[in-house]
Parts: C-alpha cells; sequence; structure tokens
C-alpha cells in the first residue's frame, strides 16, 4: 500500500488515503461528536502564521521537481540508517510546537543568543545534518525556492511513510523564521514527566484536542529513547527509592536491564564498529553514532503486528508504556478511550494520525511577505 501511497503523492492530491470501507464505519463510530474537518484555527494568541495562504505544490513553477527530489533523498538516507525517520519526526514537532513550522529550530545561536538547539529539550535532537543534506540537493535544483520549514514538514512526512504509518497531502509555501526561541522552547517543550493535565493543557493551547494529541503521540512508536529520561521511573520514582508502582513489573525488569542506574555501562549498538568502506557517497559519510548513550528502543518488537502505532496503544493498556508522559494517556477518561480505539482499530489510527500530523505541520506558518528562505537552514540569510 506504500507504492499506492506513493503513487498518489505523485499527482498531488488534496486526499487522505484510508479506504472507504472505514472511514464509513469511523462516520458512525459511537464517539465521533464533530464533523470531520482539517480545523486550521490556531488557538496560541501570539501565532500569527496563516496556513489559509499556503497552496498544493507551491513549487510547481519554481521548483516543480522539489517534492520529488526531498522524497528521494530521505529515501536514500532511509536505506542506509532507518533512524533517520524517528529523527525527522521528532524535529518536525519540536519545530513546529514552537512559534510554529518555521525552522526556528534549525537556526545556529549567535551573538550570544541562546537557540532553540541549546535549550535543554532540544539536546538530544538529531537530523540537523539530513535537512542540510536534503537543502543541498535543492540549492543545486533550484537555488534559493525552497524553505527550510517546507523541507521539514515535507521530510518529516516521508519519514513516517517510510516507517510504516500513513501518508498525508501537505500543502507548500511556509516561510523562515528570521529567529530562534531559546527560551520559548526551554520553558514550553513538554517535558517526559509530565501528567496528564498538563499534556492536555499544552496541547490544547496549539489547538489539539485530546483525540489529536493521544494519536499524535503514536509517533512515539518509532525510535529510541535515551536511558536518563526513564532512570527516575525505574529507580527512584518522585523520590521514593521505588520505581513507578503503576509499571508492568516485566516490562520493569526488561527496561530495567536496558537502563542500569550507574550509567557506566553504555550498550553499544552492534554494528558500530563495522569495518565499513571508505565514504563513497553522502549516505556513507554519515556520521556514525559511536558514543552511545543507553537507550531503549521504542518499536523492539520490530515493525511487524500492527506496524505504526497499534503496538504503542496497546502496551499503554499493558501499563508497558516507557514514558511517563506516554502512560499517562490511560490516566483520563477520554484519553483512555482513545488509546483503546486506537489499540484495536489501526486504521482509525492512521486516518486520525495523518489529519493530525497536517495541523501539527501547518502550525503558526509563515507565508510570504512574512519571513524569508534561508539558503543554509541553520542560519538566517
Ligand atoms: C508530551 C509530548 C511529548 C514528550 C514529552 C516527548 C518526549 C520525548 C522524549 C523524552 C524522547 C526521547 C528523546 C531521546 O532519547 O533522544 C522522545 C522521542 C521521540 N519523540 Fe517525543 N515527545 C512528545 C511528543 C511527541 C510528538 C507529538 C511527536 C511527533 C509527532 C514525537 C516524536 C518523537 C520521536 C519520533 C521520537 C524518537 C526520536 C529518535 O529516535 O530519534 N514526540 N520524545
Ligand atoms: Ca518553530
Amino acid at each position: 500500500s506504500l507504492k499506492k501511497e506513493n503513487a498518489e503523492t505523485k499527482k498531488n492530491l488534496p486526499t487522505i488515503i484510508w479506504s472507504p470501507s472505514n472511514s464509513a464505519s469511523i462516520s458512525t463510530a459511537p464517539w465521533i461528536s464533530r464533523p470531520m474537518f482539517l480545523s486550521n484555527t490556531v488557538k496560541k494568541s501570539q501565532e500569527v502564521g496563516d496556513s489559509s495562504s499556503l497552496e498544493y505544490d507551491f513549487y510547481r513553477e519554481s521548483c516543480p521537481d522539489a517534492e520529488k527530489i526531498i522524497r528521494s533523498r530521505v529515501r536514500r538516507l532511509y536505506n542506509v540508517r532507518s533512524n533517520i525517520a524517528p529523527a525527522l519526526l521528532r524535529l518536525l514537532f519540536h519545530d513546529c510546537f514552537i512559534e510554529g513550522c518555521d525552522a526556528s529550530v534549525l537556526l545556529d545561536a549567535i551573538d550570544g543568543i541562546d537557540s532553540e538547539k541549546e535549550a535543554p529539550p532540544n539536546e538530544t535532537l538529531k537530523g540537523f545534518d539530513l535537512i542540510d543534506i536534503i537543502k543541498s540537493d535543492l540549492e543545486e535544483a533550484c537555488p534559493g525556492i525552497v524553505s527550510c520549514a517546507d523541507v521539514l514538514v515535507l521530510a518529516a512526512r516521508e519519514s513516517v511513510a517510510l516507517a510504516g504509518g500513513p501518508f498525508y497531502p501537505l500543502q507548500t509555501g511556509r516561510r523562515d523564521s528570521t529567529l530562534s526561541f531559546g527560551e520559548t522552547a526551554a520553558f514550553e517543550l513538554p517535558s517526559p514527566q509530565d501528567d496528564l493535565p498538563k499534556t492536555i493543557a499544552s496541547f490544547g493551547s496549539r489547538g489539539f484536542d485530546e483525540r489529536e494529541t493521544v494519536s499524535l503521540l503514536g509517533a512515539h512508536s518509532i525510535g529510541t529513547i535515551n536511558c536518563k529520561f526513564i532512570l527516575s521511573r525505574l529507580y527512584n520514582f518522585d523520590g521514593t527509592d521505588k520505581p513507578d508502582p503503576t509499571l508492568d513489573t516485566e516490562f520493569l525488569n526488561l527496561l530495567r536491564s536496558r537502563c542500569n542506574n550507574n550509567h557506566t555501562s553504555p550498550s553499544l549498538s552492534p554494528s558500530s564498529a563495522d569495518g565499513s568502506p571508505p565514504p563513497s557517497s553522502v549516505e556513507d559519510s554519515l556520521p556514525s553514532s559511536s558514543i552511545q548513550e543507553p537507550k531503549v528502543e521504542m518499536d523492539y518488537k520490530g515493525r511487524g503486528s500492527g506496524g505504526f502505532g497499534m503496538l504503542y496503544y496497546r502496551r499503554l493498556l499493558q501499563a508497558k508504556g516507557i514514558l511517563y508522559v506516554d502512560q499517562q494517556l490511560t490516566a483520563g477518561e477520554e484519553t483512555e478511550t482513545w488509546v483503546r480505539a486506537y489499540a484495536s482499530d489501526v486504521s482509525l489510527f492512521r486516518r486520525d494520525f495523518a489529519l493530525a500530523m497536517m495541523k501539527l505541520s501547518n502550525l503558526g506558518v509563515l507565508t510570504a511577505p512574512t519571513g524569508q528562505v534561508r539558503i543554509t537552514c541553520s542560519k538566517v540569510a
């Protein structure tokens, strides 16, 4: 079905890919209480973004191959290192959540002004090098045309599809910020220790309801988590010197075996010391992450049964959420209803996730005449 979805992209159809039979059953589901259209309303008052001036295939004349170039580069990178997909998806979230999808997260610090990159919640962000690689392909084809903000949303979309998630249509025409918002990022990016009311408030202030919030967190079905984000849950929850009592015992032991308390034995990835040939392409020269911090795989059971999404929600129902913030989704009546719904109906999840990603990708965008198109994504043009 991935192939079919990609055929659809080429035509840039403004459609969501799900089967008619599914959407029929969705619209009669008892928990649907509002029309299923995408709202572009951003409630946050300081966001001036106006996604209504985005267009499908914005670059159709100025850089007709832009989306194709991005797709092909992301695919080639993914074939070498599949962990680029979670990296790019998380990068998009961290950009869009802070002052909208304006590539502000990509800027380097200048003149001693902290950039978002330096904000503590962004310390483990990856994928900046990947954006640079994609952007230089575009600069070669059509210099100065495609914004870094569009590169980010389009690269994240390819990543989701490659990781087994749904494909969704995106409009383009975003422009890049001239500012980085380090302090805002430090205060406003959600923390893995947040409880449910905090998470709901944080997503709510950006226009996401509980259902959309639960579906977006399904992104945590791919990638890895540094042990440091869960150590307190495993060994000293809330200063009790004991693990989080809500965590399944067997799963606790599994996590403890991956993440020990003294931080001295990082589990090296088996592929880190290979005798690979000298780099002959951009993909080959990707830095191999040889100094590894101990990590837990979010999709340690593989991409098989259930694929992108379903396993994540099933594990939440079994008290096997890795982050506290994830497990909290089962602590509220409405959020738990959605966790259950997604755990049993993968097409419902895929559809909701696609819609929520479209909404995320349109948050607080800058369009002409505001903003600019950066040449190098880490620097103001
Ligand atoms: C309450 C909201 C959220 C919190 C507190 C949160 C927190 C985290 C943390 C602590 C990690 C581990 C990072 C690391 O070890 O380097 C992580 C990973 C990740 N997050 Fe989230 N996250 C949230 C929501 C989201 C959303 C909405 C998305 C995307 C739509 C997302 C996508 C990802 C991905 C893909 C990874 C794996 C990154 C990788 O392996 O490179 N997260 N998140
Ligand atoms: Ca931003």
